[in-house]
């Protein structure tokens, strides 16, 4: 197993009577891409910040890279990329310009910068643009330019609050994509989101927070197991055999298949199945074997939206 990157113990802040985070246990291994996910004012910020140094937590522990930052703020920061979710550059210097002035302030040697921030403008496709004065940047090219000057540090890991806010969708899924590249050469990525759907897609796990709790962690498929009891949902299209109108036999054949939690009719002959594992084959075996004309099968994984709401209105049922 991977080693531990970031980890914390009870991990509380309070600011007077507001308790911003609450008895946070997190442990994040190398290589991971966690999700910091839940809804405005939920904590999220406040654990990034005290991860990386710039709060201090009010009781509780919490190591990052073996270093715990209230000692050791400036060495935690120097391994460590933040990027904020309003992220700000001089709009009059050009991107390159941006990124040399904070290399410069990093104390980077000119030659060993420039090759860094000619690597980072590439990775984050910014080459083309980078005599072009910021100003001239849309938010997307704003993050990525964002994510450039992360990567001039050479970070390990590297921790974006918000990343995607403001970017339209497909600037929001190009994003992603370039923090599924940081995985791939080993970076620890820790993102936190209130878009829940969106970030599913790129985060190896998930902690879902609310009113400063962690109250959920887990893959996206565990947690709509252990929540809505199935991780996998399959849209099935079928025509019930002619002596079966209704589509009743049908129903119960698809309903015996190992693994299926529920079947529901959706409308006429377009059936919701949910399942504890992948039944795709079994269940088109079972229409046919019931008579029915097989149309199409399509696969859907139930997104955390669904968790979130069913797990909270469950709470809120139980309260
Ligand atoms: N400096 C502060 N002083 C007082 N209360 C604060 C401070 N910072 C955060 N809080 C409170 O702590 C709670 C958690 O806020 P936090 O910003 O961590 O949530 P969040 O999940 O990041 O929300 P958002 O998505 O809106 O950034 C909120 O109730 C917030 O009002």
């Amino acid at each position: 197993m991977n080693a531990t990157v970031i980890e914390t113990r009870g991990l509380t802040k309070r600011y007077g009577p507001t308790v911003a985070v609450e008895g946070l246990d997190l442990e994040i291994r190398k290589g991971e891409v966690f999700g910091l996910l839940g809804p405005n004012g939920s904590g999220k910020t406040t654990t990034i910040l005290m991860l990386i140094g710039l709060t201090e937590p009010t009781s509780g522990e919490l190591s990052v890279l073996g270093l715990d930052p209230r000692l050791t703020p400036l060495m935690v920061k120097r391994q460590v990329g933040y990027l904020p979710d309003a992220v700000g550059f001089y709009d009059e210097l050009t991107a390159w310009e941006n990124l040399r002035y904070i290399t410069k302030l990093n104390g980077l040697p000119a030659a060993e910068a420039d090759r860094r921030i000619g690597a980072a403008l590439e990775r984050m496709g910014l080459a083309r643009v980078a005599n072009q004065r910021v100003a001239t940047f849309s938010r997307g090219m704003r993050q990525r330019l964002g994510l450039a000057e992360l990567l001039c540090k050479t970070p390990q890991v590297v921790i974006l609050d918000e990343p995607t806010l403001g970017l339209d969708p497909e600037a929001a899924r190009d994003f992603l994509a370039l923090i599924r590249q940081l995985k791939e050469d080993g970076i620890t990525v820790l993102l936190s989101s209130h878009l829940l759907h969106q970030v599913q897609e790129v985060c190896d796990r998930v902690g879902l927070f609310s009113r400063g709790r962690m109250l959920l962690t887990g893959s996206v498929e565990a947690l709509a197991r252990q929540v809505l009891g199935s991780a996998w949902r399959v849209h099935l299209e079928a025509q019930p055999a002619p002596s079966d109108p209704e589509g009743a036999l049908l129903r119960a054949a698809l309903e015996q298949v190992p693994g299926v939690r529920l079947v529901q009719a959706e409308s006429t002959g377009h059936w919701r199945v949910d399942a504890q594992q992948d039944v795709r084959s079994e269940l088109a075996q079972a229409a046919l074997g019931a008579g029915a004309r097989l149309i199409g099968l399509t696969q859907a994984r139930p997104g955390l939206d669904e968790v979130y709401a069913r797990y909270f209105q469950e709470a809120a049922d139980e309260a």
